[in-house]
């Protein structure tokens, strides 16, 4: 993997070493189950098969791994855990060997609305995470202006969430991820709000990133080709109880652009991914008429 990109870095910031992924980022999940309900009267209608079960992952420093799965598999519970969210019923959740036991800023998270403070410019949004660590004023100014710089937003810096488009938002909030330069980064849904051209431009932009930082990143998405198009693994996860049923290594060159949607190596995988989703997909909802009938 590549360093970062020394020569995009603005004038007035001077170069702010990124991560590299030798610094970490191995997680490691084991026998990870979460039942919402666990030592608790459950509530009426509430389903009696746990969110999540048995489920072993493996994510090495630097790593992009995704997660895809039919609605209610569990993928946000997952990505909650390793957050530290939340706290799982069953095993453990390790980064580099040490239990997750609450948020910390070695995990930076990113959801599908980005979630940005709207009263805080697009700078102050980046600076966040920075304002809660011990560090100088002025190294404060020159990550937040690297990462500004390093999603290509160097000259919206003042502009109010408001006053920014749904890709450029998405961007300040991988930047307000990145600038803590956490060892993992972890993405819900991020571009799940975004027009077709948008998204497209968003996953190129990531890859980038990706690149740049040698972060680890796992990412949860329901879109199968951008699994295909964005991992080096895709892990797939069945409903009731949710639990991981595949875990696909992408076999594709590392540059990856627009063209390689269209590789025959892509369209297999993507077909043979969007079969195992659809298959338990079908069997969960077999099992809910079984039930109901
Ligand atoms: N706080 C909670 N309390 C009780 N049940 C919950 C809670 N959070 C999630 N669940 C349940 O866990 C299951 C998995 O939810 P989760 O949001 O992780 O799925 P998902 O795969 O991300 O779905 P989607 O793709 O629709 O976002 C669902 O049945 C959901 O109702």
């Amino acid at each position: 993997m590549s360093g970062p990109d020394l020569t995009k870095t603005p004038a007035t910031a001077p170069a702010v070493p990124a991560p590299t992924g030798e610094g970490g980022g191995a997680l490691l999940l084991r026998g990870v189950g979460m039942d919402f309900h666990a030592g608790r009267r459950r509530p009426a209608g509430a389903p009696a098969i746990p969110t999540l079960v048995g489920v072993d992952l493996a994510v090495a420093p630097g790593e992009f791994v995704c997660i895809v799965g039919a609605s209610g598999s569990g993928k946000s519970t997952l990505l909650r855990l390793v957050a530290g969210l939340i706290r799982p019923t069953e095993g453990q959740v390790t980064l580099d060997g040490r239990p997750v036991e609450g948020p910390g800023p070695e995990r930076g998270l990113v959801c599908q609305s980005g979630a940005l403070f709207p009263w805080r410019t697009a700078a102050a949004n980046i600076a966040f995470g920075l304002e809660l660590l011990p560090m100088p004023r002025a190294e404060r100014r020159r990550r937040v202006a690297w990462y500004l710089n390093e999603v290509g937003l160097e000259a919206y810096g003042d502009r109010l969430p408001g006053q920014l488009s749904g890709g450029q938002r998405q961007r300040v909030a991988i930047a307000r991820a990145l600038a803590c330069e956490p060892r993992v980064v972890l993405l819900d849904e991020p571009f799940g709000a975004l027009d077709v051209q948008t998204k497209e431009d968003m996953q190129l932009f990531l890859r980038q990133v990706w690149a740049d930082t040698g972060t680890t990143v796992l990412m949860v998405t329901h879109d199968v080709e951008e699994a295909v198009f964005l991992g080096q693994r895709v892990v797939v996860l069945a409903s009731d109880p949710g639990r991981v049923v595949a875990d696909l290594p992408v076999r594709l060159p590392a540059g990856r652009d627009l063209g390689t949607r269209r590789d025959p190596a892509f369209l297999e995988l993507r077909a043979e991914v969007e079969d195992l989703v659809r298959l338990h997909h079908r069997a969960h909802t077999s099992r809910l008429a079984a039930t109901a009938g």
